[in-house]
Formats: structure tokens, sequence, C-alpha cells
């Protein structure tokens, strides 16, 4: 019997032992706004991963450096009670209870995979309520995904203050050059409206990458958006997102931003905002009932590429890819609204 027989078995007894973790795993490569994710469903795949693997992967599989890349994973899971479920993970490795453009596409596998037009999904804090609409572009799939539970309580965030909310108002101890609202979506968010100069300046990076350092102020950090109003009806948002850094476009961020233009009277309830960002452009609609507060968030769900992940978990930075089976037609489109948006904010 030669050695590569007792190599065999001593292998597969001894990754039998310690545990190996061989997978191939099914990966859709997805984006809301040019926010992009990597979509993995847990349910139908029967993959269960273990709490330490989802973090694992996700700083292993959205890393930049590798050919996959992505600001974070949204893991689809079985729900007991609702269509489906949803966890998102920051390309940290970090887990956050909100993600609004994930939610978008999350929205698009669940609706497309139980043939419906709407479906509940579970969040971490809330159920909430998806629905495919008309196509914000030619042929663009467009979901509309409920934003809440809202809270402008500072404990919520956490915020560490003095007082119950910080509503438009000063910060001393990280600037006095803008005021700031914070407000949990419920997942937790930092907006200034600025002018211009403020936007192109290092203001942002610089408070975004204190307030998600240690600090005293928001201990497990924050996302922090710089709003520009265009015109009525319309705002340009940049966010640096907790747990990643600056993306094209932060979702949850987007229609919190559309929430604090409208309690300062620079839009108005009820009505739609054109929301335009560096991946693109969505719609929030902002309602107000009495002190209860949610978003509709409206916008692109885009597929990019199919492909297949072959890892061994103990080791998740190693990993192989099969061929990438590209949303062609999708990614074309994709880029024509990405041009109009670019000409439009070259202009206004
Ligand atoms: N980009 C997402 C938000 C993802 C989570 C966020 N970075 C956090 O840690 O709260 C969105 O579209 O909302």
């Amino acid at each position: 019997m030669n050695d590569s027989f007792f190599c065999g078995n001593l292998e597969t007894l001894n990754d039998f032992l310690v545990g190996v973790r061989r997978l191939k795993i099914e990966v859709i490569k997805c984006h809301g706004s040019g926010n992009d994710f990597l979509l993995i469903d847990e349910w139908n795949n029967d993959y269960s991963f273990s709490e330490v693997e989802r973090s694992h992967l996700a700083k292993a599989l959205c890393s930049r450096d590798t050919d996959l890349g992505a600001d974070g994973i949204l893991y689809v899971m079985k729900s007991e009670h609702a269509d489906g479920r949803m966890r998102v993970f920051n390309s940290d490795g970090s887990e956050a209870s909100m993600c609004g453009n994930g939610l978008r596409c999350v929205a698009r596998y669940i609706c497309e995979y139980t043939q419906q037009d709407s479906a509940l999904i579970e969040t971490m804090k809330a159920d909430l309520m998806v629905q495919r609409e008309k196509d914000i572009y030619p042929e663009i799939p467009t979901y509309l995904v409920e934003i809440s539970p809202v809270s402008f309580k500072a404990q919520d965030l956490p915020l560490n203050i003095d007082q119950e909310s910080l509503l438009n108002e000063k910060l001393p101890t990280l600037t006095e050059e803008v005021s700031f609202t914070a407000v949990a979506v419920p997942n937790p968010h930092l907006i200034a409206v600025v002018n211009q100069q403020q936007l192109s300046s290092e203001l942002q990076r610089e408070l975004s990458e204190y307030v998600n350092g240690p600090n005293e102020l928001f201990p497990d950090g924050v996302n922090v958006s710089f709003v520009k109003p265009l015109k009525k009806g319309e705002i340009f948002v940049r966010t640096f997102e907790r747990g990643v850094g600056f993306t094209n476009a932060c979702g949850t961020a987007m229609s919190a931003s559309t929430l604090v233009s409208c309690l300062q009277e620079l839009n108005e309830f009820e009505k739609p905002v054109e929301v335009y960002n560096n991946g693109g452009k969505v719609r929030c609609v902002a309602h107000r009932k009495g002190e209860t507060y949610q978003i509709d968030l409206i916008g692109n769900a885009s597929y990019v590429y199919r492909t297949t992940v072959e890892i061994d978990l103990r080791v998740p930075n190693e990993f192989k890819l099969t061929p990438k089976v590209e949303y062609v037609e999708e990614i074309e489109r994709y880029a024509k609204l990405q041009e109009q948006v670019k000409e439009y904010l070259e202009r206004v």
C-alpha cells in the first residue's frame, strides 16, 4: 500500500479531526447605487456558517486586494416568520443592524426566488417590507425598501452626550465648522448639511476616522454623511461608512439624510427627494406620523457577476474563484445611468 493512500487517508482523517471546512460558496456580486456587496444564499445552499466564519469571510472576500472585493457581505437566511432574513457584515468583519442598498439586492433575490413582487424581510431589529417598483431607468431592476425604525435618541446610536438628542447642533469636541444631526435608522448616522467648500475639504474624512476609532462620543462608531442641497427635491450625499470607509453610496445614510433635509425644511415630507451620490442616484420619501418617522428608499438592485469561491474556512484569505459569469446587459445599462448622473452633477 503506497504512501499516497495513507497520505490521502491521513489527510482525510486529519481533516475530519481538525474540522477542515473546505467549501464551494456560490456568490452573486451585486450593488445598490454603486454600493457593492457579495450576496451569499446560506438558506438554499445550506452553508450554516458560524458567527466567526461569517465575520472572517467578510474580511477575506471583501478585501479590494483580491479578485473579489466589496463593501460588505449580504447573508440571505431562512426566517421563521418572514419571507427571508438578511444579515449584513461590513468589509472590516463587523455586523451592522441594517443596510439599505443591500436590502434592495436581497429584496430582488428573494422576490425572484419566490416569484413575488413584494416580501417581508427579517433584519436584526425589524421585519421590513420590500417591493418591486417601476424601473428608475429602462430595464434596471428597481425596488422599494422600508427604512425603519427611526430614533433621534442619542442613546440609540449610541452617542455619549449630556442631552437626549442632537438635532442640527454643533459637537464642539468634534468640530466647530458644521452642525450635526444624530439619528439611528436603526444603524447609527451622523449627518451634516454642508456647502461645496466643506464637501470638497478633508473635514469629513478627518472627523469620520476619529469617530470610527477609539473615542468617547461614538463607542460603536458611526456612519458620517455630508449632505449638499442641490435644489428643492434634490440633494447630494457622500458617506464615510462605519466598518468600510468612503463608499459610492450608503442607503441608510441617504434615507436618513433625506429625513434630516425635511426636518430642516429643505425638502418636504411625503414628497420624493432625488438623492444623488458617487454611485448614481436613488429616490427617498420621508414619512412622518406624529413623532414616528419612516423612509422609503427606492433604487436599483443590480447584479454584476456570479462566481464560486473555493475556500478552506480555516485559512479564508487563500481562496480560488471559478470564472466570473457577468450580467453584461445589467452592467451596460447601469453604466448609462451613471453617465447621465455624472453629466447632471457637472451641470447642476
Ligand atoms: N451601506 C449600507 C450600510 C452598511 C452598514 C453600515 N456601514 C454600518 O455599519 O452601519 C447601506 O446601504 O445602508
